[in-house]
């Protein structure tokens, strides 16, 4: 079911649910309907009542998987779902989402703001994607569809104290749900058309209000730098799975912190984070890349590949005795790693200045939705070490705020991410930049939990043609301490069913994904309303609302978060147990990176997904592929359904899904998910349509 399907399940209750800020500032009628959303059709209108009437009854079933607890636990978050997650004024935002109940007979405003989500989409829907409407991060998003604010829906935020009016009134400063031109990279033609568009910056004031937002910057004492969670029960059993290295001769792995050799500062820092032992992708990465090679890397998820990167990175930097750095105003940085969302690129910057502390190596982060000027100003301060996500990258490179000709390191972090569609012509173009060594000339180094293979073959255009190919256990596989349970579960039982699963969850730490914005602010909302402590991540969200979102989530103050894919990869939060997929994503590979925001370093995890019969069948035949290598129970009729949808020779409906099981330069027999050769998979573009 498309979102089409889901908006008309939806309206007939959004008179219920509709923020009373978004009628106050869109209704005008009566009736509401004057954005044409009211419903219509007669089934329309009986449904809510009577589904709502229904779902109130039916009380909750005990919830399948959750078996251990009982009736009393299960209603835990009613107990404390006022705690921290609503504000007392009348909007959720940046602290939960407001208690109050959303005022009857108006949806349109909601509505209305909703249906524009997708215009700064097309461009950089993750390159597979089917559905319209999927996140992405709004600081990378190019507009070349046009409408450069019009197509923003005002993010459903404010402070949590009541306060939401300057986020939604379009003018408000700190937009950082939605970029000025001057945090845009736009391919254009002709030279310099790597440069941001924008060299006006952000005082243009033609280009859409300034963007001010200064995030705060990270507790600076030894014991928040080294705050660390601890490795789980299954940490050993990282050491059973199989590594496969190829290409030409790759150096020994290592199998201790000692056979690294690193410089005593580095080993410090590294006890300090609580490594004693090094995971498998660590013991082969680690040797590589101090050898110098090239390297694409693919592990899964939690299983270590930042430190995999940045220990040997660093010990390069400190061996070739980097030098301290100092204020200039064209800082050249030895090494630049970039990832493809905000909250990512501050996480990796915060392992970094982990890693590097005490030495002389400094580290700085940049990254759309924040102000330009502090972005710049972090960086001219000195920075060997540039973490950064690639439009406000572009854009400080058009600045000449940061020089290229000694990047000696290049990393591409959720590397098929950066390669796909919507990331890599920037990716092109920032390897084209003037000053930017040749691959002859730099390290460039890849990591993902996934490796499309046909990423992998676009992948060969930025590394040495030499380069080692590292894959612990199967290249695209779930990781085995998710417990994974599919359930079968129609658009309209979803939100019911999700009401059961977290009440019999308690105050476990939950992701809830959803695949569009407008459903992800719907849904916790709805969540609320439900008195079940929520916030909400997504694009369009400001950037200080998401990074409030994400602080309430890690410091259990809101033990649910609704999200997009936009925190499906990277982040790496303690105690998540659980990933609830309200909607499975259009991608196994997207799948794989959600749940893996649980069961991370050891630790085990649960994963629920919603399989819908009308709108899930193409992910029937890779799911239960990633499923059975990760030695879960499948259900059924979800064999069924993939044996049934099986059509040989062709993929239609897997586009994005096929990965690889081995190294592509091993020619075409290796198999992807749905057990067919992946060179008969369809192109990817064939369903999108890319300006
Ligand atoms: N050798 C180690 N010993 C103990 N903890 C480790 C070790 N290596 C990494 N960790 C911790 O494991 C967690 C997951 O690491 P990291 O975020 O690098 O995983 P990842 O493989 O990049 O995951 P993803 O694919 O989701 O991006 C982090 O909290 C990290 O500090």
């Amino acid at each position: 079911m498309g979102d089409e399907d889901w908006e008309a399940e939806i309206n007939p209750h959004m008179s219920s649910y509709v923020p009373i800020f978004e009628k106050d500032r869109y209704s005008s009628g009566e009736n509401g309907n004057n954005f044409n959303r009211t419903p219509t059709s007669s089934s329309e209108m009986d449904d809510g009542p009577s589904r709502r009437d229904h779902f109130m009854k039916s009380g909750f079933a005990s919830g399948r998987n959750f078996g251990n607890r009982n009736a009393g636990e299960s209603n835990k978050r009613d107990n404390t779902s006022t705690m921290g997650g609503f504000g007392v004024g009348k909007s959720f935002g940046n602290r939960g989402f407001s208690n109050s109940k959303f005022e009857d007979g108006d949806s349109s405003g909601f509505w209305r703001e909703s249906s524009n989500d997708c215009e700064d989409n097309p461009t950089r829907n993750r390159g597979f994607s089917k559905r319209g409407d999927n996140d992405l991060d709004p600081d990378e998003c190019m507009q070349r569809t046009g409408g450069l604010f019009g197509s923003r829906r005002p993010a459903l935020s404010g402070t949590g104290n009541g306060d939401t009016s300057q986020s939604r009134s379009g003018s408000g400063s700190e937009r950082g749900g939605y970029r000025g031109l001057n945090e845009e990279v736009i391919t254009g033609s002709g030279k310099n058309s790597w440069k941001s568009e924008a060299e006006g910056g952000e005082s243009s004031d033609t280009q859409g209000p300034k963007v001010t937002y200064i995030p705060p910057p990270p507790p600076e004492d030894e014991d928040s730098i080294f705050a660390h969670y601890q490795t789980g029960i299954n940490f050993d059993k990282y050491d059973t799975i199989l590594v496969e290295v190829s290409g030409h001769d790759a150096p020994p792995a290592i199998l201790t912190f000692e056979e690294a050799n690193l410089c005593q500062t580095l080993n410090n820092n590294i006890a300090k984070a609580g490594y004693t032992k090094l995971t498998p992708v660590q013991k082969y990465s680690i040797p590589i890349i101090l050898a110098g090679r090239d390297l694409m890397a693919c592990a899964q998820t939690g299983s270590g590949k930042t430190a995999a990167f940045l220990l040997p990175i660093l010990a390069h930097m400190m061996h070739d005795g980097i030098t301290a750095s100092r204020f200039k105003e064209l800082q050249e940085p030895e090494c630049l790693i970039v990832a493809p969302t905000r909250e990512l690129v501050n996480q990796i910057y915060l392992e970094a200045r982990k890693f590097s502390f005490g030495t002389c190596v400094r580290a700085v982060v940049i990254y759309g939705g924040t102000q330009l000027g502090h972005s710049i100003r972090q960086i001219v301060q000195g920075c060997n070490i540039l973490c950064a996500t690639p439009g406000r990258l572009m854009d400080i490179i058009g600045k000449e705020k940061i020089g290229l000709k000694q990047i000696k390191y290049l990393v591409l972090d959720e590397a098929d991410r950066m390669l796909d569609m919507g990331f890599g012509p920037e990716m092109k173009k920032l390897i084209s930049c003037p000053g930017m060594p040749s691959k002859e000339q730099r390290q460039t180094l890849m990591f993902s939990a996934t490796f499309p293979e046909e990423i992998q073959r676009l992948a060969a255009e930025f590394l040495k043609s030499n380069y080692l190919f590292v894959a612990v256990g199967q290249v695209g596989g779930a990781c085995r301490d998710v417990q994974q349970t599919v359930l079968q579960v129609g658009q309209f039982s979803k939100r019911e069913k999700l009401v059961e699963i977290l009440r019999n969850i308690g105050d476990e730490r939950t992701m809830v994904f959803v695949e569009t914005k407008k459903k992800a602010d719907f849904i916790a909302t709805f969540l609320c309303q439900e008195k079940i402590s929520t916030t909400s991540i997504h694009g369009d969200r400001e950037q200080k609302e998401r990074e409030q979102a994400l602080g309430d989530f890690r410091c259990g103050k809101c033990p649910v978060l609704v999200a997009t894919s936009v925190a499906a990869r990277g982040l790496d939060i303690e105690n998540v147990q659980h990933v609830i997929n309200f909607d499975l994503p259009s991608t196994i590979d997207e799948y794989v990176h959600r749940i893996g925001r649980t069961g991370r370093c050891g630790n085990t995890g649960r994963a629920i997904s919603f399989f819908d019969l009308e709108s899930d069948n193409h992910l029937a035949q890779p799911l239960v592929k990633v499923l059975t290598d990760a030695q879960q129970d499948v259900p059924a009729w979800l064999e069924e359904i993939a044996f049934s949808t099986y059509i040989p020779g062709f993929s239609g409906s897997t586009r994005g899904n096929v990965f690889a099981s081995v190294d592509t330069r091993k020619g075409k027999s290796s198999l992807n998910t749905a057990g067919f050769s992946s060179s008969q998979a369809p192109n990817p573009v064939d369903d999108e349509s890319w300006d």
